[in-house]
């Protein structure tokens, strides 16, 4: 196969070297990093990617194939991705496609041979850094090309209902807001016995009523979460209302809509091995994370909210419960998907308290 070579051009003025992976597409967009060492195809299809070039750290990417169990959405919505070294001969019972195949089948655009350990340590250093996959190196970025509307890019437009396959009768009906949702959020409702309606992201208070949940899901979602400020107020009005989780961009909103604010982390959190302190138990778990932004701990008002998670590694806030509200927010992914599945419990607690209407009409 002949090699073509393509550039990484950065905001900060470096430029790195690469080879094209499928034809040469060129894209722009947030430089993040992944540390995950398995769990590229759930990384590649999160939708919290959206406008960002995904580099992963670990160095042999594809060497199981890609399935058509594992992906978190329907394609791909990440801007770019870099990798090390790829593997175009997979191994594994459930491998369906090479990674090669998926990204020529999406047209990811894609570079492999960068160094992505200096592009890494630039990332750190620099913290904000934007890059374009690109045929010229003269092709910088435009500085702060932050992508807009990628909610909206990412969000079912209309409902979607899953029935739960566990017994049936009287299963709770939880309404999941979509701000780019992840499909292990929803499976691991449906695992629970929960029966499941998606919602674009911006379904009002009165629409949510009209479906009669037992309790609402806000699910994780790609950019800054006050670019979604103006929904501020219907969120609350949700939280108020029903028994209400939020998960990484969910946890964001449902902060905000009570006051807090958030900020950006100097590089994000994105991997599969995050020590995370439960400040109820005591116990550390380890988490599945992809975020650059988190509530401010010093935003959080404390007679309305117990911070029940800390970051072990930045004593960021990782997870919020309300006082007197039936709602809790957590950072961190308890679906996992890639990462261990310490987290849980979240969902297990949350789905074991909703009461199902059947139940409601009957008690
Ligand atoms: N996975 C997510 O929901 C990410 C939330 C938000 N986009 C952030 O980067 O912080």
């Amino acid at each position: 196969m002949e090699e073509k070579v393509g550039y990484l051009t950065l905001s900060t003025g470096d430029v790195l070297e690469g080879v094209w992976l499928g034809s040469s597409v060129t894209a722009e967009g947030e430089m993040v990093f992944n540390t995950a060492m398995t769990g590229y195809q759930e990384v590649m299809t999160d939708p919290s990617y959206a406008g960002q070039i995904v580099t992963m750290t670990y160095p042999l990417i594809g060497n199981y194939g890609f399935n058509d169990i594992d992906s978190e959405s329907i394609k791909p919505s990440l801007s770019g991705l870099i990798i090390s070294n790829p593997c175009y001969t997979p191994d594994h019972y459930q491998s369906n496609y090479s990674i090669v195949e998926m990204i020529e089948k999406y047209n990811i655009p894609t570079l492999y041979g960068v160094d992505t350990r200096a592009l890494t340590r630039i990332i750190r250093e620099q913290g904000e850094v934007y890059g374009k996959i690109t045929e010229n190196k003269e092709n910088f970025p435009e500085k702060d090309t932050v992508a807009t509307n990628v909610v909206q890019r990412v969000s079912v437009t209309e409902i979607k209902s899953f029935k739960t396959k566990k017994q049936a009768f009287s299963a709770p009906h939880v309404v999941v807001m979509d701000f780019g949702f992840k499909h292990s959020i929803m499976h691991s409702l449906l695992d629970l016995g929960c029966d499941v309606s998606v919602v674009p992201f911006d379904t009002t208070f009165e629409q949510i009523q009209a479906l009669d949940p037992d309790g609402i899901l806000l699910s994780n979602g790609p950019g800054n979460p006050k670019s979604l400020s103006h929904l501020a107020s219907n969120i609350k009005q949700i939280a108020d209302h029903y028994p209400t989780l939020g998960i990484c961009l969910g946890h964001q909103l449902v902060a905000l809509a009570y006051g807090a604010t958030t900020k950006r982390l100097p590089y994000g959190h994105r991997g599969s091995n995050h020590p995370v302190k439960d400040l109820i138990t005591g116990n550390v778990l380890i988490t599945s994370q992809n975020h650059g932004y988190v509530v401010d701990m010093d935003s959080v008002e404390e007679k309305d909210w117990q911070v029940s998670h800390i970051n072990v590694n930045d004593k960021s806030v990782e997870g919020l419960i309300h006082r007197t509200k039936n709602v809790m927010t957590v950072q961190f992914h308890p679906e996992a998907h890639p990462g261990p599945i310490d987290t849980h419990n979240i969902f297990v607690n949350f789905t074991k308290q909703l009461v199902a209407k059947g139940e409601k009409q009957h008690a």
